[in-house]
């Protein structure tokens, strides 16, 4: 059974329908992407998941249960915004957190501090929000999202604001909490994030589902239309093979754009047929070309 099931949820404000049927499961240990671009619909998604309001259509499963305040309990979020009060020492307001959520005071307190712990800042415990710098504070959010270990977590751009070295600090322990059973519903703009931690993506666009399935799949359905190829030195003649459409001088070779998969052989024989050729590969879409391709398309 999922952890977590969309079944045809729709929400409206007024006359604007800010989701639009949108169906989708997330199973236990699994992290799912939920992509769009901006005001698609993703965070009134994630808002309708965690009961902050309710669907005007369809419905929304847990373990196979509807919507009870009780599931607050099992459920963590991370907000786009910053969710913590500026002027409230951390360790109060994390542990009452915790508190609300099912955790009793010291239960509360050894998980804030084995958190704190792991991201090698033990002495924020004192510490108010307004007094870290932003990316600490999106730490801090993130310690709220799963200090009462939450079995559903909710992450609307979590990594915004962090440096490379805290990205993949948090990367590591949201794989960590897949690991541990967490079913993990997560929103970004980063492509890169998605094609590394998701399995299964969702795409919306202006309220609507786009591109939906396992992602591996998705990128079997988009045409392979990128060829990368190094050589030492320069290729003559690449633009005038038939079926290459561009060719993008890199580096230490060239990126060429082909319209039909048969002009790749076309340009390795032309590229052997000039000299060394140090590495040749037929490029699958990235999830960046797929999502700006669904997404413009549905614009047309
Ligand atoms: N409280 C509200 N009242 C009226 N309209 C709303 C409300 N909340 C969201 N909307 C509208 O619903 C649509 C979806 O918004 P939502 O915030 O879910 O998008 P999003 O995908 O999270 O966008 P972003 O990537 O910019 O965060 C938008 O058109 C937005 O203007």
């Amino acid at each position: 059974m999922e952890a977590l099931k969309l079944e045809q949820v729709v929400k409206q404000y007024g006359e604007k329908t800010a989701v639009n049927q949108i169906s989708l499961k997330v199973s236990e240990g699994e992290i799912y992407g939920l992509l769009g671009a901006n005001g698609a619909g993703k965070t009134t998604t994630m808002r309708m998941v965690l009961g902050l309001i309710y669907p005007d259509e369809g419905k929304i499963l847990y373990n196979g249960k509807t919507f009870n305040s009780e599931l607050q309990r099992i459920m963590g979020y991370l907000p786009e915004e910053r969710g913590l009060y500026p002027k409230v020492k951390i360790s109060d307001q994390i542990t009452y957190l915790a508190q609300l959520r099912g955790m009793s005071r010291s239960e509360a307190d050894k998980s804030l501090r084995y958190w704190l712990d792991r991201f090698e800042v033990p002495e924020y415990y004192n510490k108010k929000i307004e007094e870290l710098s932003k990316g600490n504070q999106q730490k801090m959010g993130f310690i709220a999202a799963v200090v009462h270990k939450p079995q559903i977590l909710i992450l609307d751009e979590a990594f915004s604001g962090l440096d490379p070295v805290n990205v993949e600090l948090l990367k590591d322990t949201v794989k960590e909490l897949r690991d541990q059973g967490t079913s993990i519903l997560f929103s970004t703009h980063r492509m890169e994030h998605v094609e590394e931690l998701c399995r299964n993506i969702t795409i919306l666009d202006r309220s609507n589902t786009v591109v939906q399935g396992e992602i591996r799949e998705i990128k079997k359905g988009y045409p392979r239309e990128q060829v990368l190829l190094r050589t030492p030195g320069e290729v003559s003649g690449l633009e005038s093979i038939a079926g290459v459409t561009a060719v993008k001088r890199q580096e230490r070779g060239y990126l060429l754009t082909i319209s039909e998969i048969e002009a790749a052989q076309r340009i390795l024989q032309q590229a052997i047929g000039q000299g060394e050729v140090e590495h040749f590969e037929i490029k699958e879409p990235t999830l960046n070309q797929i999502f700006i391709r669904a997404v413009g398309e549905s614009h047309e």
